[in-house]
């Protein structure tokens, strides 16, 4: 009913959309068919024509666009197909079916559309996206570069500043040489000037002393002129004297001798006569110088025979032991000419009692010395063979003393010979030594015997110096020492050890080395000799000054201190221990040279400086003379 009241405008419009649509969709799916149109193609032949005419058509289809552009049938096939439909009793049930599949077209191009506009605004969000990230990009990019410029303006900043602070340490490097230099140039000037000074002071010193000794010893002169005149006086007067005396003794002597003549004339007048008086005086005469002789060669003899059998060898120079029995000990100095050392030696022998402390070594050195010591006297207890010994090290370091010390120590008799002195004896020599071996026997005690300069004639018997003689000597020694003893500590003391005949350094069982001292022991040793030369001296000259009518003067000491015998010390590296009693010897001969006799840290560095400088011209000459020695070898 509805499909009748249609307009035929609308119904074609309907039906050529409905066509279109049909051509375009539907139709190309062979699945897709109205309802009606299945059931009436079946049933009416109408649609049969008609679809044939449709595949008609549809097979001419594709041909006539291609002429025209325009096809009319699709017109008139819509048309039909509307008619169709109005006269079809579904035409309602067929408009609204193609008014909800417009519907749904609509709906699915409305899909369609909101699709595409979601696809627009995603791909509106991608490009906002990426002009964002662009963006952020940009803005990064550009804080890149500007975080790089600061970078490198930093950098330029700190280079300079580091060029700046190079200079400016260069600068002040330049300023503190400068200033150094500056305070080097001021303090060699000050300490120019400073020597400047004190050479003046010296030299005004040294005029002062000079003038000094000058009037002393003027006055001495003139004190001894006058002595010598009232000496030459007194002799005068005693010359005179003893001429008269003379004359008056000549006259008195002249006039006795005349007689006696008388008397000899008238007796030898009388005896001439008588020829048996004359025969008794000649036999008389004779007797009596017979007598006289024979007496003084006996006691000659049985002196001699004393000496051997009681008295000290003469090879001993020094000696604990009495000379002979029940005779005062006094030390023995045989040398006429004595040295500096032999006095000090037997000096020191007379002090032997306290020479303990005055012997410096260092205190490991000292400690074996006094387990020697202890050892020897506990040998000495048990009635054990003794330990021989042999020192060995540069002269003057205390070998001698420590002999005695030793010796002293473990309560044995000390003696000391001198291998120089065995080489003069000549063929002497073996009966002397032999002589020493025997007297030992005659300590009760023991004797430590002590042979000083024991290579010179101990030394290597093929040896082409060694004369006969001293060879004999040397084998007496080997003899006398082949077994060990319990009488005698042989102690041997050499600077050369070396030299030693291998049979003697056989019987040596203790060999101790004596170094030079240390600057500890240096240090002891000046300060022990500056008390014992210029403190103790003080005291013994007062001493002596009761005895004496006039009174010596006593030394005086400034500003000694430890720190200026440390400097000593130091500076006196490389001297002996006799080097350095010698060198306090001098300061004291330098103090008595001075009207004040005072002792003064100037003076005392200048001696040292003076010993020191001489110490090592010694040196230096001996190594020169060493040189040919060396080259002839
Ligand atoms: N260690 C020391 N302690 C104290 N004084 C010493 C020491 N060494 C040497 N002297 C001094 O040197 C002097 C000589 O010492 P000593 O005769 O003992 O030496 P030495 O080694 O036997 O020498 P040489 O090898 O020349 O015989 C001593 O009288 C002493 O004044």
């Amino acid at each position: 009913m509805a499909a009748a009241k249609l307009s035929p405008c609308v119904a074609m419009a309907a039906a050529v959309a409905t066509m279109s649509t049909l051509s375009n969709k539907a139709y190309a799916d062979s699945s897709f068919r109205f309802p009606f149109f299945s059931s009436s193609s079946s049933s009416s032949s109408a649609p049969q024509g008609d679809q044939t005419s449709d595949t008609k058509s549809e097979s001419q289809a594709p041909d006539e666009p291609k002429r025209s552009g325009f096809d009319p049938e699709s017109l008139e096939r819509g048309a039909k197909a509307l008619r169709e439909i109005n006269s079809s009793p579904n035409a309602k049930q067929v408009f609204d079916l193609m008014r909800k599949q417009e519907q749904t077209r609509l709906a699915e191009l409305d899909a369609e559309k909101v699709h595409y506009e979601l696809i627009q605004s995603q791909i509106d969000i991608e490009r906002q996206r990426k002009l964002a990230e662009e963006q952020r990009n940009l803005i990064q990019e550009q804080a890149q570069r500007k975080a790089q410029g600061l970078r490198y303006e930093d950098e330029l900043a700190r280079k300079r500043m580091q060029a700046d602070h190079e200079a400016q340490r260069h600068h002040n490097v330049e300023l503190v040489k400068m200033q150094e230099e500056s305070s080097v140039r001021k303090e060699q000037a000050r300490r120019a000037t400073e020597e400047q000074i004190q050479a003046q002071q010296r030299q005004t010193e040294r005029e002062r002393a000079e003038i000094e000794r000058e009037t002393i010893r003027v006055k001495a002169m003139a004190e001894a002129e006058g002595r010598a005149h009232e000496a030459k006086l007194t002799e005068e007067h005693k010359r005179r004297m003893l001429i008269e005396r003379m004359q008056g003794e000549r006259d008195k002597w002249l006039a006795a001798i005349n007689t006696t003549f008388g008397h000899i004339e008238g007796g030898l007048r009388a005896l001439l006569t008588d020829r048996d008086k004359l025969l008794m005086t000649v036999g008389g005469a004779t007797a009596l110088a017979a007598g006289v002789y024979t007496t003084r060669e006996g006691a000659k003899v049985t002196w001699g025979y004393i000496n051997r059998i009681l008295g000290q060898p003469s090879l001993i120079r020094e000696s604990s032991m009495a000379k002979f029995p029940g005779s005062r000990i006094i030390s023995q100095a045989k040398n006429k000419v004595l040295n500096y050392s032999t006095m000090a030696k037997a000096e020191q022998l007379s002090e032997s009692k306290n020479s303990l402390g005055n012997v410096v070594l260092h205190p490991s050195l000292k400690r074996r010395i006094e387990h020697l010591a202890r050892a020897t006297s506990n040998t000495k207890a048990h009635q054990a063979p003794f330990r021989n010994m042999l020192f060995y090290g540069p002269p003057g370091t205390g070998k001698t003393m420590v002999a005695r010390e030793i010796a002293r120590k473990s309560g044995l008799d000390y003696a000391m010979m001198t291998g120089g002195d065995v080489a003069p004896l000549g063929p002497q020599a073996v009966t002397k030594i032999h002589e020493i071996f025997d007297w030992a026997k005659k300590s009760r005690k023991g004797l430590l015997l002590f042979i000083d300069e024991a290579d010179a004639f101990l030394c290597e018997r093929n040896s082409s110096h060694m004369s006969e003689a001293q060879r004999s000597a040397l084998n007496a020694l080997l003899f006398r020492t082949g077994d060990q003893s319990r009488d005698i500590v042989l102690v041997l003391a050499t600077n050369r050890p070396g030299d030693l005949d291998s049979a003697v350094t056989d019987r040596i069982d203790e060999v101790i080395e004596f170094p030079l001292p240390g600057e500890e022991e240096r240090f002891q040793l000046l300060k022990l000799y500056l008390n014992k030369y210029l403190r103790e001296d003080n005291d013994s000259s007062s001493k002596r000054g009761f005895l004496l009518s006039k009174q010596p003067q006593k030394i005086s000491m400034n500003d000694i201190s430890e720190d200026v015998l440390r400097e000593a010390a130091k500076k006196t590296e490389g001297f002996s221990g006799r080097e350095i009693a010698k060198l306090m010897a001098s300061v004291q001969a330098a103090v008595y040279g001075r009207p004040d006799c005072t002792l003064d840290s100037q003076l005392l560095r200048e001696i040292v400086d003076y010993k020191v400088n001489e110490h090592h011209q010694r040196i230096k000459l001996a190594a020169e003379a060493a040189l040919p020695d060396i080259a002839s070898a």
